[in-house]
């Protein structure tokens, strides 16, 4: 199988702080791919490495076989990597629709003097665009509430709506940061399952996730850090039995039974 990212000894440094020190890692095409780690691992701080959020200390970061290292979050979308965010980002005054169309905005070629005269290549890219957002929202069971303001769907519906517009680009790679923070245990299983069609259909998925029961019954492999280190990478049964990682939960109160 391809890598389709790889990081070399990527690095990021706070002050004095490594928070992410010295790790190779490599998400596969086609799978789902985890990194867990105790609190305060450095998973954030890889998430936003891995995604170009933060500019890293030293390392390398390659995408489908580009250095991508230096390269910005906003340069990433048109190259086939989304990311979705913790505490997801929709305009709560905006229909659920309209903002999964945002998602779908470095795919259009209009610019402001398009959207002034309302050009036909504006009205086209947005019946375009708009198809695209209904389809994406449609694949993540949300296409009866498209019209509803994002505000007024549950936590649940809006942390699907932020799936959908990671996805409504089309995007290679898909970076969920903790999709499954502060939903039940059913929503839990139902966007597990939700997870598993992105990657059927083609999309390749990388997740930080606390949940290590959902972590473990979804990911064909999974990195452990520890204090900014890589201590264990492998699949679940080989994450779940290396010493290192027993180790390092043992030792912290992190939710290795959550
Ligand atoms: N912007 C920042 N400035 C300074 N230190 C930071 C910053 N972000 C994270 N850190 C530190 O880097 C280390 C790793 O933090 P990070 O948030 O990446 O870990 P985490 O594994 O995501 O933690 P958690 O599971 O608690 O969310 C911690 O010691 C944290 O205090």
């Amino acid at each position: 199988m391809a890598a389709i990212l790889e990081t070399r000894g990527l690095t990021k440094a706070f002050g004095g702080l490594v928070a992410v020190g010295d790790v190779d890692f490599t998400v596969e095409e086609g799978g789902i791919t985890g990194i867990i780690g105790p609190n305060g691992a450095g998973k954030s701080t890889f998430f936003n490495l891995i995604s170009l959020f933060y500019r890293s200390t030293s390392g390398t970061i390659t995408f489908r076989g580009e250095d991508v290292t230096r390269l910005k979050t906003h340069d990433m979308p048109p190259r086939g990597m989304a990311r979705t965010f913790q505490t997801t980002h929709l305009f709560s005054e905006a229909s659920v629709l309209d903002n999964v169309i945002v998602g779908y905005r470095h795919r259009t070629r209009a610019g402001l003097l398009d959207a002034l005269v309302n050009s036909p290549r504006e009205r086209r890219e947005i019946a375009e665009a708009r198809l695209r957002a209904m389809e994406a929202l449609d694949f993540v069971g949300l296409a009866d509430v498209a019209h509803t303001p994002a505000g007024l769907i549950s936590q649940e519906q809006q942390k699907r709506a932020a799936i959908a517009l990671g996805l409504v680009g089309g995007p290679h790679l898909l970076l969920l940061d903790e999709p499954a923070a502060g939903i039940n245990p059913e929503e839990t299983d139902e966007l597990g399952r939700l997870i598993r069609r992105i990657a059927a259909a083609g999309v390749t998925v990388c997740l930080i996730e606390h949940k290590m029961k959902m972590v473990m019954g979804l990911c064909d492999r999974i990195m452990v850090l520890h204090h900014g280190r890589k201590i264990a990478a492998g699949t679940p049964d080989e994450v779940r039995n290396d010493d290192a990682v027993i180790t390092a939960y043992l030792g912290s109160d992190a939710h290795a039974h959550a």
